[in-house]
């Protein structure tokens, strides 16, 4: 099951096919966690997708997985196409040039994730050195550019990181995401650590930059009601597998896959006082990806739970016109979909 794309670069358009298309992707770490599971997304130029779900169920590992950042010795299987090409076949040579040119990942804490003992001007500037081939002084000149452009003085490219607030610091991890002027962006959780108002100011500007540029944003958060309010559309991640997906706003506001409603219904909605001061909780915790339950793997902790589920094969099932979610007392499984011809 592929998440539809509603817009397309022209060169895309031209060879019909999204800017990032993942396919059937498998990750299991050298402990045996069997962390991502037959994962099918694509993001469009343009496209803004919100990947969900608590703490543990794979989304993190989603993101490294697909500039291959994880560790030695991971089994990682399936297909990463970014513009077409896989970047999990490719060559090092080529991995190491599309890391910053063709997609860059935006992380969450910027305090770990930038070196405390040099200037951030520098910082901004070493991958355009090394990937554009530029002379220091043009790359110096663009970490300005890009500073401002991230609504930053120019000057604070001196600046060291302790000398930042928390906000102005993700402003920076923007930046130098922006460096080499990528086609994708992955966001994992890069306003979790800030305050709701200056969390408010980095998600907008996410925003202008993905519609200035054009650009494809995977945003991973645990916090649906973030998601809802910032991505076209969404995925629902339960250990290791996508469980439900469809258009932002549908599926926060109407779920159709009890994990789906689950965690919609943990978080605040915007704006709405009344869900405000009563978001509910889920009782119990995500299963262990090295030991996971038979049939959907949700079943343990699901309030509609029913036989079939302990069998189920979570097949993405038809929950709208360009919704899906994997459940049983959902819709009619897709007619593509293997092995699920008579199913409920
Ligand atoms: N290097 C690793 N080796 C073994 N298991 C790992 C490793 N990294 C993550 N895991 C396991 O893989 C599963 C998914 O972890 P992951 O960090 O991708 O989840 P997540 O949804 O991003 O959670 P969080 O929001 O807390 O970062 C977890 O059970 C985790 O313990």
């Amino acid at each position: 099951m592929t998440i539809e794309t509603t817009e397309t670069t022209t060169a895309d358009a031209a060879a019909g096919r999204p800017l990032l298309d993942v396919r059937d992707l498998t990750v299991t770490y050298a402990s045996g966690a069997a962390a991502v599971r037959g994962v099918d997304l694509s993001v469009a130029a343009g496209q803004k997708l919100g990947v969900a779900g608590e703490s543990g169920c794979g989304k993190s590992t989603l993101a490294l997985a697909l500039l291959r950042l994880l560790p030695a010795g991971t089994k990682v299987t399936g297909e990463v196409l970014l513009d077409g090409e896989d970047v999990l076949t490719m060559k090092w040579g080529r991995v190491r040039a599309v890391r910053w040119a063709g997609a860059s990942v935006v992380f969450q804490g910027a305090m770990h994730s930038l070196n405390a003992v040099h200037r951030i001007g520098d910082q901004i500037a070493e991958p355009i050195l090394l990937h554009k081939k530029a002379t220091p002084a043009g790359a110096k000149k663009k970490a300005r550019e890009l500073l401002e452009h991230v609504g930053l003085p120019g000057a604070r490219a001196d600046a060291y990181p302790h000398e930042l607030s928390g906000g102005q610091r993700q402003r920076v991890m923007i930046a130098m995401a922006l460096a080499c002027d990528p086609r994708l962006i992955i966001a994992d959780e890069p306003t979790t650590a800030l305050d709701v108002m200056i969390q408010a100011q980095i998600l907008r500007l996410i925003e202008q930059l993905v519609a200035e540029q054009d650009l494809g944003l995977i945003m991973i958060s645990h916090d649906l009601a973030v998601l809802s309010d910032t991505c076209d559309r969404l995925a629902v991640m339960y250990a290791g597998r996508v469980v439900e997906e469809g258009p932002a706003q549908e599926v926060y506001e109407r779920a159709r896959h009890p994990y789906g409603k689950a965690l919609s219904a943990a978080f605040p909605r915007i704006g709405d006082l009344s869900s405000r001061f009563a978001p509910r909780g889920l009782p119990g915790d995500p299963p262990d990806p090295s030991a996971l339950p038979s049939g959907c793997t949700f079943h343990p902790r699901c309030p509609e739970a029913i036989d079939a589920c302990t069998t189920d094969d979570q097949t993405l099932r038809v929950a709208g016109p360009v919704h899906r979610a994997a459940c049983v007392h959902v819709g009619v499984p897709e007619p593509s979909a293997p092995g699920v011809e008579g199913a409920p």
